[in-house]
């Protein structure tokens, strides 16, 4: 049976440093989150990244915007948070409403407030391997990983998905740490055989329990990014699932991440962690600029 990591666990340990950190800061970070309609998941993800921030000792600032809002008066309040001092995060939930270019909106967020790292600058940066700041989801996996791996040099790591948000960022950042890494997708061929030559797999799919038991290579770390609703036993009620099949993998895989409390409660623990980052390096900017 696989060692199965708390996330929970790890992520509280995380925000506990957080709060210590900021406690000795002579300024309080603030972050802005930006909600817009009533999708009910992110109503909840919106609400606790308040509640978690506040927690910390940071200051939150909640904009909830009803679903018909214009494209003009979202870049409108990005731009207001781009030029708030108070505001050393900006996040912009997503999914956005499907009338909305959500690409046009991220442009728009000041890089060094980025804390979702999802501009072109901080992709980039990335890319490059110079320091920005770093998509929540894929950070908490690496500081997983880091913990129960230590290096991951030589390893094959197999990440399944390759969107912006999780996809490829933790796919450079598994290269960063000298993995060799294949990002495989919808039209990747064979995928179970793919699977099956990897010691680090990584699945960022968004399709319940996709991946199978006899996918997993023995012994491989595998980091289930999935969050699935779907219907549970008792009629009428959900349950969450990852990407992969738990009970089957945990035969087979040698550490495991659990959907709920794997890698989900590492998301808004590291979107902390950059509110914290941001914060620094802007009130450091701010203090070079005012001595000269
Ligand atoms: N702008 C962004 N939008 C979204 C991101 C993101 O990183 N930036 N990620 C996801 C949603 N998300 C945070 O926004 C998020 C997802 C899951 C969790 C979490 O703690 N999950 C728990 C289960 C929670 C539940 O019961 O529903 C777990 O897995 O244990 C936190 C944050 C999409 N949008």
């Amino acid at each position: 049976m696989a060692d199965i990591i708390d996330g929970k666990a790890f992520a509280a340990s995380l925000r506990a440093s957080i709060a210590a950190e900021v406690a000795a800061l002579s300024f309080q970070p603030g972050l802005a989150v930006v909600l817009v309609g009533d999708d009910p998941a992110s109503k909840v993800y919106v609400a606790n990244k308040a509640r978690q921030t506040v927690e910390v000792g940071m200051r939150s600032f909640e904009h909830r915007l009803p679903a018909e809002t214009t494209q003009a008066t979202l870049l409108a309040l990005v731009q207001s948070l781009n030029a708030d001092a108070a505001v050393h995060g900006i996040l912009v939930q997503l999914p956005l409403p499907r009338h909305l270019d959500a690409d046009a909106i991220i442009a728009a967020i000041s890089p060094a407030k980025d804390v979702d790292g999802l501009t072109v600058t901080n992709a980039g940066l990335l890319a490059n391997g110079l320091p920005g700041l770093v998509p929540c989801t894929p950070l908490g996996c690496i500081l997983l990983l880091h913990d129960r791996l230590g290096g991951m040099t030589g390893l094959n790591a197999v990440v399944i998905g390759r969107s912006n948000l999780v996809g490829k960022p933790i796919a450079q950042l598994l290269l960063q740490q000298n993995c060799t890494v294949t990002i495989a997708h919808s039209k990747t061929r064979d995928l179970p055989t793919l699977c099956r030559g990897a010691d680090i797999l990584i699945a960022a799919v968004g399709r319940p329990e996709m991946i199978k038991g006899d996918w997993i290579k023995p012994g491989a770390t595998v980091i289930d990014v999935g969050i699935n609703r779907v219907p549970a036993a008792a009629p009428g009620k959900t349950k969450l699932v990852g990407d992969v099949a738990f009970a089957e993998a945990a035969g087979v895989a040698g550490i495991i991440t659990p959907v709920p409390g794997g890698v989900g409660p590492m998301t808004i623990a590291c979107l902390l962690r950059n509110t914290l980052t941001a914060a620094k390096r802007i009130e450091s900017r701010a203090t070079l600029v005012s001595e000269v």
